[in-house]
């Protein structure tokens, strides 16, 4: 064997399509861009060591272009699928404590509000995140995400929001940090001390206390570089945080260079749509009660719209109007809202219930898991597409056609047969079956 090292770290040939997603390095695709992804058929994919795509092209061209070349790996997929990595735009990761038993009262007819309002939902999850330590709750966070990875995510955002007091919310920003080093898959933090009043305080005292104690002690650990957060987020929900409260809250962490993400227009129509377009948001989720108005704003703003199908659907929420987002020019995103009321890894579990609730078209639901998702989290210049330039991240699929991925309902496990970060090969499913 030589020790002279290859000249690239990963060819992947001879794949049946390998889907670019787009090719003008896009920050985001709008409604016709989504419907006419770039899908090369008979492909091949070069990545470099530092984990960016060289080339992506016909597999003769790249043979071509390549002939001289040599390359750590080589993955033969021939008869197999590429896509880009996905990105989930919304999680809550960070947690102890199930609430199996609160789905079990909503299948009896408790709404979401009513749990939460007895005390249980974000309540109970944060009695039993405040009680845990840092370790359980990065032991906890580390399954959970292997879990997304091997479902195919490979850029995940993460909350903070069981903590709702300065201790407990640093202690899951940490234990976020500490993940960013122990796992692969690509992570962007964010901060979310106002996800629900705590118990005993009056929305005023909540205020103060993110605006005067959390943020200010959040930037001295970023300072100190305890920990690392790019957006900040609120929900912004009647009896939570109203729309004036939420306002002064992203408005402090824009201030401090966060971006703003944040939750809206769910329960009820709080024009918090229009907030977001008026901060200039990155992106804002739910929006199941999102008002035309706030459409049209979102879409001037280039703030994106993160949609949420697995919570809509186990809350039996109306349905985001996400056909008139499309039409209206908004930039749709997908994230799983994986949190102990959803508890959901699964983009592909995702893209399905988007198609099939939100009316979305295949193409329509990859790009929103992809290129739009990096988008929403400011990350669309490095992840979302296979571009030469782009971060090397991208899922082998076990099927002639990509679009497996969605059509077969769960059928993730079986499908995805190869994880791949920035080139290293970081999840080889062994159990992938033949369709
Ligand atoms: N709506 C607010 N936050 C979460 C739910 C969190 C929870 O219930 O624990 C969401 O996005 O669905
Ligand atoms: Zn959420």
């Amino acid at each position: 064997m030589s020790d002279t090292p290859a000249d690239f770290r990963l060819l992947v040939k001879n794949a049946s399509q390998i889907v670019a997603v787009c090719n003008e390095l896009q920050k985001f695709l709008l409604k016709d861009g989504m419907q006419n992804l770039v899908v090369i058929e008979n492909a091949s994919l070069v990545i470099g060591h530092d984990g960016l795509v060289k080339a992506v092209g016909g597999t003769k061209e790249i043979d071509e272009q390549f002939k001289s070349s040599s390359f750590e790996k080589i993955l033969d997929v021939s008869g197999l699928c590429v896509i880009p990595g996905l990105v989930d735009a919304h999680t809550h990761p960070v947690w102890a404590g199930d609430r199996v038993h609160e789905f079990a009262m909503k299948l009896a007819g408790a709404s979401y509000m009513d749990v939460h309002r007895a005390g249980g939902g974000i309540h109970f999850t944060v009695e039993a995140t405040r009680c845990a330590s840092e370790d359980d709750l990065q032991g906890a966070l580390c399954g959970r995400l292997t879990r997304m990875l091997r479902a195919g995510t490979t850029l995940v955002e993460c909350k903070s929001g069981y903590g709702l007091d300065t201790h407990t919310e640093l202690t899951m920003l940490r234990a976020i940090h500490r993940a960013r080093h122990t796992l692969p898959i690509g992570i962007s933090a964010t901060y979310c001390g106002a996800h629900a009043v705590p118990r005993g305080k009056t929305q005023e005292e909540a205020l103060r206390d993110v605006l005067g104690e959390q943020l200010p002690r959040l930037q001295e650990c970023v300072l100190r570089g305890e920990v690392c957060v790019e957006n900040i987020d609120v929900f912004c929900e009647k009896g939570v945080f109203e729309l004036d409260a939420t306002r002064q809250i992203l408005t402090a962490g824009r201030h401090m260079g966060l971006n703003i993400n944040f939750h809206g227009d769910e329960l009820h129509p709080m024009k918090a749509a229009e907030l977001g377009a008026e901060l200039g948001a990155l992106a804002v989720s739910h929006l199941e009660e999102v008002s035309d108005e706030g459409i049209a704003a979102m879409a001037t703003a280039k703030t994106a719209a993160v949609l949420l199908p697995s919570t809509a659907y186990i809350l039996r929420l109306k349905q985001p109007r996400a056909r008139d987002m499309l039409d209206a020019g908004v930039i749709v995103a997908l994230g799983s809202d994986f949190n102990p009321n959803a508890y959901c890894c699964s983009m592909p579990l995702v893209m399905h219930l988007a198609c099939v609730n939100m009316h979305l078209s295949l193409n329509e639901a990859l790009a929103a898991a992809t290129i739009n998702s990096a988008y929403a989290l400011g990350a669309s210049h490095t992840h979302g597409s296979l571009e030469p330039g782009k971060q090397g991240d991208l899922l082998i699929i076990n099927a002639p056609r990509w679009e497996h991925l969605i059509y077969q309902l769960g059928g993730h496990q079986e499908l995805i047969k190869h994880v791949i970060i920035k080139g290293l090969v970081t999840y080889d499913n062994q159990d992938t079956l033949g369709l």
